[in-house]
């Protein structure tokens, strides 16, 4: 597929054009948060400025609107991800939301002393800390698919753990901090070849590369709106029908019943048994806008345009001598993004002379504390890379390590 036009593509972001002392902005902190196009802007504000109502049908010509452009924002994501229609595509708060309703709805009913939870070495807090959490609440335990030398999955040590005694297997597609690209499909025939689930927890991946969830077979696989240039505010947790019809809702309220007395209630249909209340109806406009925006370009044109630049970035920094970089060398194995750490220089200090040249990069964690625990650093920096973003930018970015060896080195 031909390269991607970055720079028509830069003329529907009038946030990267905003200059700070001067200087342009160089946003390289996408896998925290995509930017907005203006098209997913646009489709916010005329739904706010034209059909906004209350949805579930009310009998109203603008309620009848912000239905149908509700569930239509389902039935795009389902198109988007090959799920088999809105019923298999909930809409959450955000990925994090999305992992905790599969953990409470099923998690809390299903897991005892006897199972074992398998999640891996770099997953985020999203899914690690909710995991563990379940675990300590249902007497289950929780083991972890080493994560070898080169930041990749040792699948071996995967093959090990996943038996009999495993109930569920928790993977990230995607690693937010190693830019590792796991073996979902894999680690999901795993899962099923002793009669587990397999969540996936697809944050960095839809947004940056095609994914087909029936093709990976995952039982489950959550997601971000502005993680993918849509809004804050909306998710997807994804879920094979049959399971999601088995499942109990652990959020109750409106729009979520099918009949309630005083002393019991029934639920409804599929995916509204899992979305009470008045759900994020502008934030569904936007994200249906964003998948339009996304599929326009063409995911894999925007997985290459990644993975160049993830390997660009790698290159560049690993012909740097005093530069750690953590996870694979670039290529199909590592997503649109970098951590590293300049020697001598805590992450912090280094983001923050970063953002003297007005480069948004992001400091910390990265809500993998004990990833980084077992890669022996407190912190690291990282680059994320989007649609917009361009080789020029990343040579700033290495440009600027020289100001840290001078100030703190
Ligand atoms: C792999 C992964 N899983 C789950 C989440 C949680 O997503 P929500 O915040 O939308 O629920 C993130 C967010 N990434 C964090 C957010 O900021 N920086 C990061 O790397 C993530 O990268």
């Amino acid at each position: 597929a031909d390269a991607i036009d970055v720079g028509a593509i830069r003329e529907e972001f009038p946030i990267l054009q905003r200059e700070f002392d001067g200087q342009q902005v160089v946003y390289l902190d996408n896998a925290a948060t995509t930017q907005t196009p203006d098209p997913v802007v646009d489709a916010m504000s005329d739904y706010y400025r034209e059909s906004n109502a209350n949805v579930h049908r009310g009998i109203h010509h603008l309620s009848q609107e912000a239905s149908e452009a509700y569930e239509a924002a389902h039935d795009r994501v389902a198109e988007f991800i090959n799920a088999d229609g809105r019923e298999e595509v909930i809409f959450t708060k955000n990925t994090t939301e999305g992992e905790n309703l599969l953990a409470y709805s099923w998690g809390l009913a299903e897991l005892s002393p006897e199972d074992t939870v398998v999640l891996t070495e770099m997953e985020h807090h999203a899914s690690l800390v909710t995991w563990q959490q379940i675990a300590k609440r249902t007497g289950a335990s929780v083991e972890y698919i080493r994560v070898d030398e080169t930041g990749r999955l040792d699948m071996d040590h995967a093959a090990e753990l996943i038996d009999d005694d495993t109930a569920i297997v928790s993977a990230v597609h995607v690693s937010n901090t190693l830019g590792t690209v796991n073996p979902v499909s894999e680690l999901t025939d795993l899962a099923h070849e002793h009669d587990a689930l397999s969540f996936i927890d697809g944050a960095q991946a839809v947004p940056n590369r095609p994914v087909d969830v029936k093709e990976i077979d995952a039982d489950f696989y959550a997601f971000s709106g502005h993680k993918m240039a849509g809004p804050t505010g909306i998710g997807v947790l994804y879920g094979k029908r049959d399971l999601l019809e088995d499942l109990n809702p652990y959020l109750y309220g409106g729009g979520m019943i099918r009949k309630v007395t005083f002393e019991d209630s029934t639920w409804g249909e599929l995916p509204w048994k899992f979305e009470p209340g008045t759900p994020p109806i502008a934030e569904a406009v936007g994200l249906h806008a964003a998948v339009d925006w996304l599929e326009d370009i063409g995911m894999d044109r925007i997985e290459t345009h990644e993975e160049e630049l993830a390997a660009y970035a790698y290159d560049r920094l690993e012909a740097e001598e005093d530069v750690e970089i953590y996870g694979p060398e670039g290529g199909p194995d590592r997503g649109g993004l970098v951590s590293f750490n300049l020697e001598g220089v805590h992450a912090h200090d280094l983001t923050s002379i970063m953002n003297d040249h007005t480069i948004a990069v992001r400091a910390g964690d990265h809500c993998t504390q004990p990833l980084h625990d077992k890669l022996g650093v407190p912190a690291s920096t990282r680059a994320s890379f989007y649609v917009y973003n361009t080789r020029e930018e990343i040579d700033k970015l290495v440009a600027a390590l020289d100001d840290a060896r001078q100030l703190f080195a």
